[in-house]
């Protein structure tokens, strides 16, 4: 018999998400199920899915309930799981609210990549506590064609390798995910960041997701960003106490990212809900199906 499940659409600057409200977490998303919502041609179209479930009621956010009602269950479009999503939480911060399960002011997210502290402005912005960058030891190169570049390596709870370039066109069409060297050091793949300066303390990005290819925006990345273009200018606010903050363009839209002294990366920007509706479980069957 079919039924329906209630959908919603959403972005944070064009970086863009399929919404699946589940508080009980009754509805299973295998990965060919996400990647068919996320097919942009045959289903409903997004970079990633936000799956939105109470984290008592989710085995991997179980041990964070406590602490945080909410538990984003962020999955990429090619149907992967990742740790984090920069833009995704903030969208899933705004549905939250519009949906009268959260009200303005300051709430706590749970993800993959531990609990995030979000606040929400009335009628602006929303600001994300990202938790503090890691930089993994050793040397990594990124390519794309003819082109090679040193990388910085950053984690911020998912692999970002983040090269200076001269001209953002040089990253090519980005159809294919660039190479990089050593092989062994994303095993589990990463999401290549490339930046140019625009001014002081102001960069621009390009990005290739790791598991959706390019996109618009990825805040994770343009937090990456910051750090990265912080350390190569010289800038540490664990060293002077004083916060640094950048601001970095996308395709998509502008994101601002302030390192504190404490090491905490916050980033701030919009998140907009664009539309609402009903996907019927007759389609989900018929792409078993064909996909069992
Ligand atoms: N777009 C995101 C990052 C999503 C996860 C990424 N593709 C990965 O696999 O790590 C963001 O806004 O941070």
């Amino acid at each position: 018999m079919s039924t329906r499940i209630a959908f919603l659409k959403g972005h944070g600057t064009e970086n863009d998400f399929v919404i699946v409200p589940d508080p009980e977490n009754s509805i299973e998303l295998p990965p060919a199920t996400v990647a068919a919502l996320c097919d942009r041609r045959a289903g409903v179209g997004g970079d990633g899915l936000l799956h939105v479930v109470r984290s008592a009621a989710h085995p991997d956010a179980r041990h964070l309930a406590a602490e945080a009602e909410w538990f984003m269950d962020y999955r990429n479009g090619d149907g992967s799981i990742a740790e984090m999503c920069g833009n995704g939480v903030r969208v899933f911060a705004h549905y939250l609210r519009r949906a009268g399960h959260v009200g303005d002011g300051d709430i706590a997210v749970a993800t993959r990549g531990g609990v995030k502290s979000v606040h929400i402005d009335k009628e602006g912005d929303i600001t994300v506590a990202m938790g503090k960058a890691l930089f993994p030891e050793g040397d990594v190169t990124v390519g794309v064609a003819d082109h090679t570049w040193p990388a910085r390596n950053v984690n911020m709870g998912n692999p970002h390798a983040v090269a200076f370039v001269d001209d953002l066109a040089q990253a090519g069409s980005l159809y294919s995910a660039p190479s990089f060297a050593p092989a062994t050091a994303y095993p589990h793949g990463v999401n290549v960041e490339f930046v140019v300066d625009r001014g002081p303390r102001h960069v621009a990005m390009r990005v290739h997701e790791r598991g959706v290819g390019e996109t618009r925006s990825c805040g994770t990345g343009a937090c990456a960003v910051a750090v990265a273009a912080a350390r190569r200018d010289g800038l540490d606010p664990a060293a002077t106490g004083a916060p640094v903050t950048y601001t970095v363009d996308l395709p998509g839209g502008r994101l601002v990212i302030t390192e504190r002294a404490d090491g905490e990366i916050e980033m701030t920007g919009p998140a907009v809900i664009v539309a609402e509706g009903e996907i019927d479980t007759d389609w989900l069957t018929v792409l078993e199906t064909v996909n069992p």
